[in-house]
């Protein structure tokens, strides 16, 4: 569905991403890589914030190098806070009903339904969470980018985020650093260092691998 190929970005003499080629095959893909390593500029150049100094990426086939965020999201292509508009003084249902007709379906699938009447403001951050998620997919979206879906969560709320997750057929790349949690979700990740591809696997390999232990992982976790 998504195909990055041999991408490279620079700021000036700094090489993000160099080289960088994967594909997702409309399932869960998991980025991970220490801070810095170049996960937010991939997602960046993929959803058409940054352009690449070279190389392609192709959405459904077509090239969507360059193009403007807002033409890749039409394509499908979403990035989840591009469409986080959550009005605070509204209720649940009513965020969600400007923008689907199906909000029950939605408010369901995120288990938000039992809390529709609420005011969006007196929601807890995992449920704020929810809400967007929600939000997202009433665009109908072929694939989701998710940028750090865990962060600032309890670990009670990031349960009950990857249950949310789970239910959610709609394919989606994430960038995650609680592994544990991510692991629970995809079936694939994408290691990168310094710019660079230095894994691509299960994620039960990755953790065994002595490049992606020294690099990130570190021996405790492994
Ligand atoms: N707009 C920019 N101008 C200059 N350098 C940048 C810019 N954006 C990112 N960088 C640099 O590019 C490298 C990759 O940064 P990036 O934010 O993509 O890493 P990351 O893997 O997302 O890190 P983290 O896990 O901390 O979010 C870093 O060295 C960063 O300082």
């Amino acid at each position: 569905m998504l195909e990055v190929e041999g991408v490279t970005k620079r700021f000036g003499a700094l090489v993000a991403l160099d080289n960088v080629s994967f594909k997702v095959n409309g399932k869960r893909l998991g980025i991970i890589g220490p801070n810095g390593a170049g996960k937010t500029t991939l997602f960046n150049v993929i959803s058409g914030f940054l352009k690449p100094n070279s190389g392609k990426i192709w959405f459904n086939g077509k090239d969507i190098t360059g193009l403007r965020p807002s033409k890749i999201a039409e394509m499908g292509l979403v990035r989840t806070f591009q469409l986080l508009k959550v009005f605070k003084s509204l209720t649940v249902q009513e965020n969600l009903s400007i923008v689907s007709d199906d909000s029950r379906d939605l408010l369901e699938l995120v288990g938000l339904w039992e809390k529709r009447n609420i005011v969006a403001g007196n929601l807890s951050q995992g449920e704020m969470r929810k809400l967007g998620i929600a939000l997202a997919l009433a665009k109908k979206p072929k694939m989701l980018l998710l940028d750090e879906p865990f962060s600032g969560l309890s670990p009670v709320e990031c349960e009950s985020l990857i249950e949310v997750l789970k239910d959610v057929k709609t394919p989606m790349v994430l960038i995650e650093h609680k592994l544990g949690e991510l692991f629970d979700l995809v079936d694939r990740v994408v290691v990168l260092n310094f710019g660079r591809v230095i894994f691509e696997g299960k994620p039960e390999e990755a953790v065994r691998n002595s490049r992606v232990v020294e690099a990130y992982i570190g021996e405790d976790y492994a």
